[in-house]
């Protein structure tokens, strides 16, 4: 039994079948990936994952509990943690104000924005903070304005956001979309690290095959809406009908 269990998922928007019958099981302390070709449905199915939509029919169990009818932030709140395709940081802040935040929030269930200024001052939430940016490489940067860092390290203050509400399951939505390679490689280095170093399962929705193959240890090939085939990257890479149909601009 995976930490999350996806039964016989349907979606429809009007006529179109979005998501027909998936099933996904994602090992405890694994990295699964979802791959497939556009319009496969991989965003509609997480989007049922954390709250955003709500499946016609079957079940999203995470840890054993149904996520189905609560709120983004409830979900949130069992331990699923999500990074989208653009970097969601405050860029008029500080990389460790930003930082910051979600320390603040999980201890006190909220964050209030004009709390910041006091919250600068409260040692144990910066000393969290400043430990979490030197384990993402990011301590030199600390006062830096968030807005003027790369692609790359947005995206690894982001994750790091995340981490900082310490979920059981990270959720990532193409987190390498429009980034240089030298960004890519670092960011595919950033997630080997918290797989090592964390008592963490990561699921990875990924257009970029370098980055699947990399991290990657079960992969569901979604085609359109069901999923077509899961294994591991090695058969996957080697599988007829998947190299035929969702590997070809890789290979
Ligand atoms: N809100 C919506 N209303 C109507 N149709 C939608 C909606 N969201 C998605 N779709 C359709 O559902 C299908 C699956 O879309 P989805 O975005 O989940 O695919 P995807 O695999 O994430 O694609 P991509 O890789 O291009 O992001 C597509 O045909 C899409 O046009």
């Amino acid at each position: 039994m995976g930490i999350l269990e996806v039964k016989n998922v349907n979606k429809r928007f009007g006529g179109l079948q979005a998501l027909g019958d998936v099933n996904l099981s994602v090992a405890e302390h694994s990295v699964h990936a979802i791959i497939g070709p556009n319009g496969a449905g991989k965003s509609t199915l997480l989007n049922c994952l954390i709250g955003k939509l709500i499946p016609d029919t079957g079940s999203v169990m995470f840890d054993g509990q149904s996520v189905l009818g609560r709120k983004p932030y409830q979900i949130n709140q069992m331990g699923i943690s999500r990074v989208f395709q653009t970097p969601e940081i405050f860029g008029d802040l500080s990389v460790i104000e930003n930082m910051m935040i979600p320390i603040f929030a999980k201890r006190d269930g909220a964050f209030r924005m004009h709390a910041l200024e006091s919250t600068m001052n409260e040692k144990e939430i910066v000393d969290q903070a400043e430990d979490m940016l030197e384990s993402l490489g990011l301590a030199d940067a600390r006062h830096d304005h968030a807005a003027a860092m790369s692609r790359g390290n947005k995206r690894r203050l982001e994750i790091g956001m995340c981490l900082a509400q310490e979920p059981r399951l990270l959720l990532l939505d193409e987190p390498t979309a429009g980034m240089a390679r030298a960004d890519t490689n670092n960011t595919i280095d950033l997630l080997k690290q918290i797989k090592d170093e964390r008592d963490i399962t990561i699921a990875i929705i990924e257009h970029d095959m370098h980055v699947v193959f990399s991290l990657a240890e079960r992969i569901t090939v979604l085609a359109q809406g069901t999923p077509l085939v899961e294994d591991t990257p090695d058969k996957i890479k080697g599988h007829p009908k998947v190299r035929e149909a969702y590997l070809g601009e890789a290979a």
